[in-house]
């Protein structure tokens, strides 16, 4: 079985996104260093909207609110993280507080269309960003 993360692509805006928010993961050591949308895995009993709003909290200390999936190519709009996770992306927006490396991560940084791909990405995070990369002005 695939297990389900979810994940959020934080932008300024919804409807006119100029920028992108990424967040360095400092675990386990094969993925630290790498560059990800902020998220995790849905526990029992949680709706994947209810695991990403608490991953928000935890993480970077932010609530948001949510916009549409970014559409990957499986089944339910999913992207695949490798063999064993598939990851659901919203667009999402800051609605209070301010991201800040609270926990899993050391460093979180705003990117723009010009240095969207500045940082080393996970590598099935790439996808995702490219699809994001079309619409971010
Ligand atoms: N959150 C997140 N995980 C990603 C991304 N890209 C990617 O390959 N992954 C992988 C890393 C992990 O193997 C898996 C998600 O697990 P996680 O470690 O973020 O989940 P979690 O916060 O619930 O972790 P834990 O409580 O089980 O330690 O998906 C991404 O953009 N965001």
């Amino acid at each position: 079985m695939v297990r389900a993360v979810v994940g959020a692509a934080i932008v300024d805006d919804l409807d006119h996104p100029t920028r992108l928010l990424s967040a360095r993961r400092t675990e386990p050591p094969a993925l630290a260093g790498g560059w990800e949308f902020a998220g995790g895995k849905v526990d029992p009993g949680e709706t994947p909207e209810q695991a990403l709003h608490r991953e928000l909290i935890e993480e970077l200390g932010v609530t948001v609110r949510l916009g549409e999936v970014v559409p990957g190519p499986l089944a339910d709009g999913r992207w695949p993280l490798g063999e064993s996770y598939a990851m659901t992306v919203w667009w999402a927006v800051v609605d209070s507080g301010v991201p800040a490396p609270i926990e899993d991560h050391d460093a979180v940084r705003w990117l723009t269309a010009e240095d969207l791909y500045d940082v080393p990405w996970l590598p099935a995070d790439l996808p995702i960003v490219d699809a994001i990369a079309t619409r971010l002005r």
